[in-house]
Formats: structure tokens, C-alpha cells, sequence
């Protein structure tokens, strides 16, 4: 996959920054529904659409202008590119990161960031949409996205196919290994691949957990079937306590490990059902357990991002995302986008030696929106005089 991952790596082009995920229409909208008494019908109209076109402008530019600053501060530059202030120094470590099959979720916003610290990046993709990821980057779909804040193209240095649902082959039953989707691809389960890492790489220092499935997600926990919730907790919980075993070993002591959770762990969101919410407490109190048994044995650290909605792929395949992004948008303390990359440079900064103290912590990464109590488009705060955005606050 070396050769396959490196066409294209070598283009010297660059390049504008672009941040990982772009300020939609709808979600501009969503930003005025408070302060305008707006329907959800209205807003998808084309006459509103036209309306919100200048703020939504301007709150793009501003938004986008933010992250550039938080990147730029991240690679320690200012901007007449001199030397600067606290920099995260990745340079001459290994990260392996699961989880990534486009250019859409947060690992590969996580990769991006890892990557403009210094960081080596390998990757752990999916079996099932291993070819097309493999095909994607080499058309060259994903070089736009590729463009890290030095105007450099991020480069993979190998990518693995994995299933983190199963530990070893004896693990696997015979419809997954007859699939089709798994055809042509072996030493695929969580322990071969960390040995072929091992052989490959001799170790890492960074461990990036960005994967999650639950096939009942957009049923009721009510009517979750036992198979569907143990499926979630598999694929999305235990995979985790599943790579940090193998890959402990591997990881380099001082090294560093995150996943990512989702606030429906600690508060109800409807709709993220089949067990997904009780997957996500699982990955959370693993978090702290692991932190002590990790850090015990080998210096290890463990922590979680409680990130906010993001319209990645996995996030679509559920249905409502795109309504979790508008109630962000509306009701969290900051009424800005929230960019995959923030998500990112957190991680880039919970892995790095400036973390050095830092384990066992959810850290939220979410505009704000987990320390709400109440949603305050509620009607019942109607007549309240409730701050609205003022995107001037932005940081230029
Ligand atoms: N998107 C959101 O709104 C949001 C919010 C909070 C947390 N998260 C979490 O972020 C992480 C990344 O998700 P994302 O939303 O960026 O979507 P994504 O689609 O980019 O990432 C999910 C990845 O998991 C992979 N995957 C699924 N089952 C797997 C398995 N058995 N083995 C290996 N890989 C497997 C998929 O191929 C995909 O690449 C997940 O843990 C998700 O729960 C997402």
C-alpha cells in the first residue's frame, strides 16, 4: 500500500488551506432560526436561502479565518512566519490511526493535524471500503484535502485494511470471511495488524481510535435486539480496549492514545439509538480504567474527545445529523461552524508531550454545546433576552 498510498504524494502543489469541513447553507440558516422566529420549513426556502447569503458569507470567512489562526498558532508561526510562542512538536513520531476511509470524519482531520505537528501518519482503514479508499487517494480525490497549513500535501506512509470488530482470525465467522467486501485482504483482525505494524514500523507513539459502528443505530434502545447492541459495543467500545492490548506493547512509553465519544453517553439524544449510546459510556469509563492500567505498565496515556455533530459519512448513514449540527448551531455557547480540525488540533495537543499530564479525561471539543442545560430555541425562552451571535467576536 506504500506504492499505492504514494501516488500523488509527491505533487509539489500548493495550494490555499481549506479547513476539513465546509459552513452549509442550512446551517447558516440554522444559526438566524433563534434570532429571526424562523420555521424549518421557511428556512430551507430559496427567498431565506438568498437572505442568509451575506451572513452566511460572513461567517464563513470569519470561522474559517479562526481555524487558519488555530492552525497557524498549532505550527507555531506567525504571521510573518517567524518563530513563535508554545508550539505542538510532533517531528519523529509514529501515529497509526483507525478509522479513516475519505476525507469527510474526524480521523482524517485528526491525521491532518497529527501530520502539520511533524507526526508520521499510518492508517488503518475499514475492509470493506478499503478499495475504494485506496482508489479515491489514488485519483488524487483527496489532494485538495491534503493540504497542510505550509501549503505541503499530508502523506501516508502505509495503510492497513482492518476489521477492529475481530481480535483474531479465530474470531471471525465464515459469512465475513467468505464476503465479498473481504476478498483479496488478509491479516486484517486488530492482533495481526499491530504485529505487522511492529514488523513494519517497530513501534509508535501516537494510537488514534476514530471508528464506530452500531447496525441498529436508528433504532430505540427499547427495540435494540440483544445481537445489534453487542454489535455496537464490539465494533465501537471494545475495539478500543481491543488495539490498546495489542498495540501496548508497540507504543513507545511517554506515547499517547484518543478516541473519540459522543455527549449521547452522558445525556439523551434521541435518535442515536441501538445501543450506541451505551457503547460510547463503555469507551468513556474505559477511558479511565485503561489510563490507569496503561499509564501503570507502561507510561501510556489515555484520553477520550467528547466531539460535536460533524456531517461525516458515518454521522449521515444515522439520519439526523444534519438537525444535530442546526440545534448546535442554535443553542451552544459558541455560534460558530464547528470544524473537524478542531477536533484535531485537540488531539494533536492531548497526544503531544505538552499533555505530558493529562489521562483518563473526556475533553469536550463541541462549541460549548455539553455545558447547556436547556435548548434555548424552546419557545418557553420566547420572551427571555438571550445573547445572540455576534460573529464580529470572531478572532480575525
Ligand atoms: N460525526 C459526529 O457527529 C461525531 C460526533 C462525536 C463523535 N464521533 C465519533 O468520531 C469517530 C469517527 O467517526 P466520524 O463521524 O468521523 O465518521 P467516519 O465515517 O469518518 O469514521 C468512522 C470510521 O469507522 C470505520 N469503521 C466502522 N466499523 C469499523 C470496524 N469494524 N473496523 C474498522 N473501522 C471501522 C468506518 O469505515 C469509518 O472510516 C467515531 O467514533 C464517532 O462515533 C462522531
Amino acid at each position: 500500500m506504500a506504492a499505492a498510498t504514494a501516488s500523488g504524494l509527491q505533487i509539489a502543489r500548493v495550494r490555499p488551506y481549506v479547513p476539513s469541513r465546509g459552513f452549509s447553507k442550512a446551517r447558516a440558516g440554522a444559526a438566524l432560526v433563534d434570532s429571526k422566529r424562523i420555521t424549518h420549513s421557511e428556512l430551507r426556502s430559496s427567498e431565506f436561502v438568498s437572505s442568509v447569503r451575506p451572513f452566511y458569507q460572513s461567517i464563513r470567512t470569519q470561522a474559517s479565518r479562526s481555524v487558519k489562526a488555530v492552525t497557524k498558532a498549532m505550527s507555531g508561526m506567525s504571521d510573518n512566519g517567524a518563530a513563535s510562542g508554545l508550539s505542538i512538536d510532533l517531528r519523529g513520531k509514529k501515529a497509526f490511526i483507525a478509522g479513516v476511509a475519505d476525507d469527510n470524519g474526524y480521523g482524517w482531520a485528526i491525521a491532518k493535524c497529527l501530520a502539520a505537528a511533524g507526526a508520521e501518519i499510518i492508517i488503518g482503514t475499514w475492509v470493506p471500503v478499503m478499495k475504494i479508499f485506496e482508489t479515491s487517494f489514488k485519483r488524487g480525490k483527496f489532494d485538495e484535502s491534503r493540504v497542510l497549513p505550509n501549503g505541503s500535501l499530508m502523506e501516508i506512509t502505509k495503510v492497513y485494511p482492518l476489521d477492529a470488530a475481530f481480535d483474531n482470525l479465530e474470531d471471525v465467522p465464515e459469512d465475513v470471511k467468505s464476503n465479498k467486501r473481504y476478498a483479496g485482504f488478509s491479516n486484517w483482525t486488530v492482533q495481526e495488524v499491530a504485529e505487522l505494524v511492529k514488523q513494519d514500523f517497530g513501534s509508535i507513539d501516537i494510537l488514534v481510535h476514530s471508528l464506530a459502528n452500531g447496525p441498529e443505530v436508528s433504532k430505540p434502545l427499547l427495540e435494540t435486539s440483544r445481537k445489534g447492541y453487542l454489535a455496537a459495543l464490539s465494533a465501537s467500545s471494545y475495539s478500543f480496549v481491543s488495539l490498546l492490548k495489542y498495540f501496548l506493547p508497540i507504543i513507545k512509553p511517554g506515547g499517547s492514545s484518543i478516541s473519540l465519544t459522543y455527549i449521547a453517553s452522558e445525556r439523551i439524544i434521541p435518535g442515536y439509538g441501538g445501543g450506541m449510546s451505551s457503547a460510547k459510556a463503555a469507551l468513556e469509563s474505559d477511558t479511565r480504567v485503561l489510563a490507569f492500567e496503561a499509564g501503570r505498565r507502561r507510561n501510556i496515556r489515555v484520553n477520550t474527545i467528547s466531539a460535536g455533530p460533524l456531517g461525516s459519512r458515518a454521522a449521515k448513514a444515522i439520519g439526523f445529523i444534519d438537525r444535530m449540527i442546526e440545534y448546535s448551531a442554535v443553542n451552544a455557547p459558541l455560534q460558530k461552524e464547528l470544524f473537524a480540525d478542531e477536533v484535531g488540533n485537540a488531539a494533536a495537543f492531548l497526544v503531544s508531550p505538552l499533555a505530558s499530564a493529562i489521562t483518563g479525561t473526556v475533553t469536550y471539543v463541541d462549541n460549548g454545546l455539553h455545558a447547556m442545560g436547556v435548548g434555548i430555541d424552546s419557545p418557553v425562552f420566547a420572551e427571555l433576552a438571550i445573547p445572540k451571535a455576534e460573529t464580529s467576536k470572531v478572532p480575525a
